[in-house]
């Protein structure tokens, strides 16, 4: 069976055409603000891509608050919208926070009054004492490396309108944060990115997908996302430097090409892996597909049909 046979294949030609304005969204000085490491990400792209997106994220934004209304006559009470939920998956490095992140400007933007939070699911992984307890210190990003019953829980209680708090995890330290919380506050809209977003649990009585309005699934040839990966660990490499706290600090008193060497067999031997085996066949869950080219420059979208 053809995996996108539920999908629409759009091109990037197509698809800029679906949503024309002349409105620039944003200033290049903004676009500035979100950039991380190596992005090259342009007003272009905002243009052609995601602001035609950002208009599909406004339909589904409206059908959630018809439903809620219809729901409330029917039970006749008032039944409040909850806030939408939408969800940022793929490989590990494939620019799923930099895709966030450009989607959490573009909908503050057109919501100006609404509150729109992004969290990641890596604050969901066990700490490293946990994981080597475990021994899931190789299996990092794996889907048993991650408490799955706490994101199911946080989704719950962000959807039943709670505030809550979650961990934090950070690149530099290559853990979860001793003593920082990220708190959300029962926003309007929140974006959940990360590789396991669109994962369920066996044995679960509720699926973490259940609780997404919209899925995103950043897609890219397996050379692509490599070479990402290979570039990205460069990058952090040179911010670790000057900083001993950091956990590349270790990796810049090496010979490079042994550095290298190790980065490439933590991709091959752990990223990839779980790119194949857990990652990738969640890919036709999306709500829609972004594939990548050279550069990021993002060359075709599948939307799902029903
Ligand atoms: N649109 C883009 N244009 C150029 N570079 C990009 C773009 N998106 C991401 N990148 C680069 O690709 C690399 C991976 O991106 P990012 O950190 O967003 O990936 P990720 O999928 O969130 O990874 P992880 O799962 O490891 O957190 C980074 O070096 C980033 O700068
Ligand atoms: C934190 C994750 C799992 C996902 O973002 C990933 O970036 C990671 O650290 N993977 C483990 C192997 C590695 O160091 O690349």
């Amino acid at each position: 069976m053809n995996e996108f046979m539920n999908f629409d294949e759009i091109s990037r030609e197509t698809w800029q055409n679906l949503y024309k304005t002349s409105i620039a969204p944003l200033t290049n000085k903004e676009l500035d603000g979100i950039r991380s490491l190596n992005d090259e990400i342009s007003l272009q792209d905002v243009q052609d891509v995601y602001l035609p997106l950002v208009h599909l994220l406004r339909l589904y934004k409206k059908n959630l608050e018809d439903m809620s209304f219809s729901k409330g006559l029917f039970l006749q009470k008032i039944v409040k919208t909850p806030p939408l939920i939408i969800g940022i998956s793929g490989s590990v490095a494939v620019g799923k926070s930099t895709t966030a992140r450009l989607v959490q400007l573009l909908l503050s933007r057109a919501f100006k009054n609404l509150s729109v939070e992004l969290v990641t699911t890596d604050g969901f992984l066990y700490s490293s004492d946990v994981l080597k307890e475990r021994d899931l210190i190789e299996r990092k990003g794996f889907p048993e490396s991650y408490d799955m019953e706490r994101l199911l829980d946080f989704l719950y209680r962000v959807k039943n309108g709670e505030t809550c708090e979650i961990p934090i995890y950070s690149h530099e330290i290559y853990d979860i944060l001793p003593d920082k919380m990220q708190e959300i506050n029962n926003p309007d809209i929140l974006i959940v990115e990360g590789i396991n977003v669109l994962q369920n649990q066996q044995n679960q009585l509720l699926y973490v997908s259940d609780f997404y309005d919209f899925s995103i699934y950043v897609d890219a040839d397996e050379t692509l996302i490599e070479k990402w990966y290979l570039e990205r660990f460069d990058s952090l490499l040179k911010l670790a430097q000057k900083d001993d706290t950091n956990f590349y600090h270790q990796f810049t008193k090496m010979p490079f090409d042994e550095v290298m060497k190790i980065a490439r067999e933590t991709w091959a031997k752990v990223n990839r892996v779980n790119l194949h085996d857990y990652i990738e066949p969640t890919r036709n869950r999306a709500e829609i597909i972004l594939h990548k080219t050279d550069n990021h420059h993002i060359d075709k979208i599948y939307l799902k049909k029903f």
